[in-house]
């Protein structure tokens, strides 16, 4: 454990890091008095009175991000009544931002594509309201589940599915056939082969498939298994009266242009070294496990590419004329803005944009233009990257 000029005592794995980095420890200086951040639940305005009785301090509204408030650092709301019943949301101001600069509309078709534990999941439902669809994607399948669980905390599940899938080569494109949700109500009452409304429990077909998968003694199971995992649908995510062929179906690079995404947000696994939070708890598992599993694999080069591969397939999903989100909770330009510029030399069609609600925003412009950075310094949050593309629209013709 060394003293950082700031004098917290940060990891050595952490000081090394930052110095390979170029980053200057001084940003963390004030990490241990940033507030925690709430966003609250739309419609419990009028709660928020009860809702501070209830943690027992105030809350106090960030005025840059509306629906968001402030408490000091030392506050736990697991297990307040006003958490447990789902008035309020833990995520951090930043990640608020990053959502933001997607400009939600109603009706939008969201892919969210590193999508667990689900605190920026949530909000994009909150902001599409009673039209439209988010789909979720993350590799793990335990945290997707945790996902699946906020979904039903918070009322959200309806006009989303979930699926346990590797985000750089998912392929689904979002169900923009409005006869299908029409034939919904009718199919509910058939039996055709079609989904019917989700139930945790697994049909004895879809274990069975499972099973043999496992087994991959089949060639027709073996490409069932080959799918992504669809976890959780709600009743109007365009899945429900739908068949297999319908959900799982694939299009061409041209056919994207106009049936993919509307919003993509690439909020990609990285080194979390912007959430000294997320830092401290490699004190229970041992700093050698941080140096091992986090910060190698940037050197490495693995999680850069990783990064790249999960930002190009994200912008491959998104329909022309669309908006991508790329962040992650590291400050390293590596993971930033090298990822940017690697993909922007290789995808002719993809141009940064000015995060157009970003006027009062507490952050510093990153090293590429249009590109935004919050630090824990300047911005009184966790350290974010967030940078924002559109796809022109000849991208396929
Ligand atoms: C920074 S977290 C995402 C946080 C999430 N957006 C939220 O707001 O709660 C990164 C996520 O990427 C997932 N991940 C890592 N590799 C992936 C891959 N190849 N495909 C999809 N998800 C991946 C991790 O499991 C992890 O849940």
């Amino acid at each position: 454990m060394a003293n950082t000029a700031s004098n917290i005592p940060l990891p050595d794995a952490f000081i090394d890091f930052l110095e390979e980095n170029g980053l200057d420890p001084g940003i963390y200086t004030a990490c241990y008095s940033l507030p925690r951040y709430v966003r609250l639940k739309p419609g419990c305005d009028s709660l928020i009175a009860e809702i501070e009785a209830n943690i027992k301090c105030e809350l106090n509204p960030v005025v840059w991000l509306s629906n968001f408030f402030s408490l000091p650092p030392d506050i736990k709301i697991a297990n307040s009544l006003a958490y447990k019943e789902g008035k309020i949301y833990g995520i951090d101001a930043a990640s608020g931002a990053a959502v933001m600069a997607l400009n939600i509309s109603p009706g939008d078709h969201v892919l969210d594509l590193c999508a667990a534990p689900g605190a920026k999941l949530c909000m994009i439902l909150d902001l599409l309201g009673d039209s439209g669809s988010v789909t979720g994607v993350d590799i793990a399948r335990h945290r997707l589940a945790a996902c699946r669980t906020m979904l039903q905390k918070y009322a959200l599940s309806d006009r989303c599915r979930l699926f346990v899938a590797d985000g750089t080569t998912f392929s689904l494109t979002p169900n923009r056939d409005i006869s299908i949700s029409k034939r919904c109500e009718s199919i509910l009452e058939e039996k055709v082969d079609s989904f019917q409304e989700w139930t945790s429990k697994r049909p004895w077909k879809a274990r069975k498939c499972a099973a043999k998968a496992r087994e991959g003694s089949s060639l027709q199971f073996a490409l069932c298994s080959g799918d992504p995992e669809l976890i959780f649908y709600g009743r109007h995510s365009g899945v429900v009266g739908c068949t297999r062929e319908e959900v799982y179906r694939k299009f061409s690079i041209s056919d994207i242009s106009w049936c993919g995404y509307d919003k993509v947000l690439v909020d990609a696994e990285c080194t979390h070294d912007g959430s000294i939070r997320h830092v401290q708890k490699f004190e229970y598992w041992g700093w050698q496990t941080l140096q091992r599993r986090v910060f190698e694999a940037e050197r490495t080069d693995s999680l850069t590419n990783l990064q790249l591969k999960l930002l190009s397939n994200g912008f491959r999903l998104l329909k022309a004329g669309g908006a991508l989100i790329y962040s992650t909770c590291s400050l390293t330009v590596s993971q930033n803005e090298e990822v940017v510029e690697k993909f922007l030399s290789e995808n002719a069609f993809a141009e940064l944009q000015e995060i157009d609600t970003s006027e009062n925003w507490p952050c510093k412009n990153g090293q590429i233009p249009k590109t935004l950075r919050f630090d824990p310094l300047t911005s009184q949050t966790s350290g974010l990257f967030v940078a924002k593309f559109t796809k022109l629209p000849s991208q396929g013709k």
